[in-house]
């Protein structure tokens, strides 16, 4: 036998940062992965442990690299500074993977004007980061997570093929909801251009072109949702390459009342059952030509 492959290295390490101006605060709460290639092959198999750089390590440095960075709010951007840190540091390490979740904090709106220092969760859904840094170049892919969305009409699922299998009805009008999952590729030319993408706005940008294609397009199937979603994420940001979206069918069918002696169907459908599992899941990635 042989390593085919290894990386190691610290997950979920939490992080909060507070950046004081005056007496507007901000907070910015991470958890941070840190994973690295290089030469530890004889830690696998000679119990050499001389290369290890310790996981426990690489959690302290990200702190110190949190205390003396002006971008943690701007998580492609730390996360590279991490990835750079590992490589120059160790010139036994070829390759970091740095993943950074940033979770949600809200400025709270008080007797109608922004609060200086507190902040709440509306939401679970977050933006994250992959970033790669190896000697002769970074990958950067951002994404949004876990953003749950329903529409009640404007939607419809009918023409699908039909057999001996199928028991689903047509519908011409149904209930849509689904936790959208979306990762994209930046493309990099070099490592100086990274500084120049306006990552945070086009997090948000890429948020809002969702919700919007969502809430307006008449859907003829999640798929067909999917790709006019990221077509439009495409169209507007040329910094992109490619977007892959994640996208349950979380269904809401209507209860039968018929035995009840009550309409539950077509335009008198308005009781549903939430189903959580089982879900359809459609996946697929749009890139440029
Ligand atoms: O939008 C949908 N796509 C599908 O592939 C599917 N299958 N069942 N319901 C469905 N809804």
């Amino acid at each position: 036998v042989y390593l085919k492959e290894q990386e190691y290295g610290k997950d979920r390490v939490r992080l909060a940062k507070v950046v004081k101006t005056g007496k507007w605060h901000e907070i910015i709460e991470l958890t941070v992965c840190v994973l690295l290639d290089g030469e530890f092959e004889d830690s696998y198999t000679k119990t050499d442990n001389s290369m290890i750089v310790a996981t426990d390590s690489m959690k302290n440095t990200i702190y110190i690299l949190a205390k003396q960075s002006s971008c943690v709010e701007n998580i492609e951007i730390f996360a590279t500074e991490i990835g750079k840190h590992f490589i120059t540091t160790y010139s036994h390490v070829h390759k970091a993977t740095i993943s950074i979740i940033k979770h949600k904090w809200t400025r709270m709106l008080i007797d109608g004007k922004l609060h200086d220092h507190s902040f709440h969760r509306d939401g679970e859904d977050v933006h994250d980061t992959k970033v790669v840094v190896s000697r002769k170049s970074v990958t950067i892919e951002s994404g949004l997570k876990n953003l749950l969305v329903l529409k009640t009409t404007g939607s419809a699922f009918y023409g699908f093929l039909r057999d001996k299998y199928t028991t689903l009805p047509e519908a011409d009008d149904r209930i849509l909801s689904t936790n959208v999952d979306a990762t994209w590729t930046f493309n990099i030319q070099n490592m100086a251009s990274v500084g120049k993408i306006p990552f945070n706005d086009i997090f948000e940008s890429v948020k809002q072109i969702t919700l919007h294609t969502f809430a307006t397009h008449n859907s003829a199937s999640v798929q067909a949702t999917l790709y006019l979603m990221a077509k439009n994420v495409l169209k507007k940001h040329s910094q992109i390459d490619s977007i892959r979206y994640e996208l349950p069918n979380k269904h809401y069918f209507t209860y039968d009342l018929e035995r009840f002696g009550l309409k539950n169907t077509g335009k008198d459908a308005d009781i549903f059952v939430p189903f959580n599992d089982p879900a359809g899941l459609i996946i697929a990635t749009v890139a440029r030509v």
